[in-house]
């Protein structure tokens, strides 16, 4: 069976890194499924959809057909040639996302876009080993103290660290039905590690699935 490894995890959790070096050291592709529905809240938000109509969602999904390119620089999201990557990671998207992502209709479509995707690879969202990849061999679950994820997206957003913690706890919140660590995930707290040192755990997993 071809290796799939996942990283599943709330925001800001260090998802995306850890899974774009891990796969960089295994020279494997990495994919954020959380992209897909970032650009589903995108292609929303432009057409003013109604975000509690999972049809409409769903409808504009199938319309534009978002495709999800794993690069290992970093994935990108095409409609038709255009690269609609730099609108993903907003304030406004993260506020929206979590109310577009919970349509069972949508996730669907984002499973059957995810499994067609060939292994190995490093996957990483928030029910990656749970509900779209439950066959993948290793499976990590991050989590880290709100006020260290706030801080580590601070960067990243042009708002206070008081009101990225809000907006982190209000979506863990949301994303709760379908973020739960999935069966023989790997619990890991990353509040008092740095980046290399869940990278290096994560690996000597993978080393020790190797040798079982
Ligand atoms: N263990 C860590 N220590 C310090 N900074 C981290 C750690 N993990 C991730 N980061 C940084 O925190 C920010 C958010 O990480 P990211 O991978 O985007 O999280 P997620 O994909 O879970 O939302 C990024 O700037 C990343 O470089
Ligand atoms: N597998 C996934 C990945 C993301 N999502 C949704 O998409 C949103 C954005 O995911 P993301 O991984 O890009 O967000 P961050 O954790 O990187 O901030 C999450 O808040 C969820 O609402 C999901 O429902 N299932």
């Amino acid at each position: 069976m071809a290796l799939i490894i996942t990283i599943d995890g709330v925001a800001a959790s260090g998802k995306s890194s850890v899974a774009r070096r891990v796969a960089e050291e295994l020279r494997l592709p990495f994919v954020s499924s959380g992209l897909l529905y970032r650009a589903a809240t995108v292609l929303a938000l432009r057409e003013s959809l109604d975000l509690s109509d999972g049809a409409a969602l769903l409808a504009a999904l199938e319309h534009f057909s978002p495709r999800l390119i794993p690069d290992a620089a970093g994935n990108r999201v095409l409609v038709g040639t255009d690269d609609l990557t730099g609108a993903l990671h907003t304030a406004e998207v993260d506020a929206h996302v979590s109310q577009v992502s919970q349509h069972p209709p949508l996730r669907r479509w984002v499973r059957e876009q995810l499994r067609l995707l060939p292994p190995p690879f490093v996957v990483e969202g928030r029910d990656m080993g749970s509900a779209v990849f439950p066959e993948a061999a290793v499976k990590y679950y991050l989590t880290a103290r709100p006020e260290v994820r706030a801080r580590r997206r601070g960067a990243e957003r042009d708002l206070s660290v008081e009101q990225i913690e809000w907006a982190l706890r209000e979506r863990d919140r949301q994303d709760a039905a379908q973020s739960a660590p999935a069966e023989g995930a790997v619990l890991l707290d990353t509040s008092d590690m740095n980046l290399e040192q869940v990278v290096e755990r994560i690996l000597e997993g993978v080393r020790a699935w190797a040798d079982r």
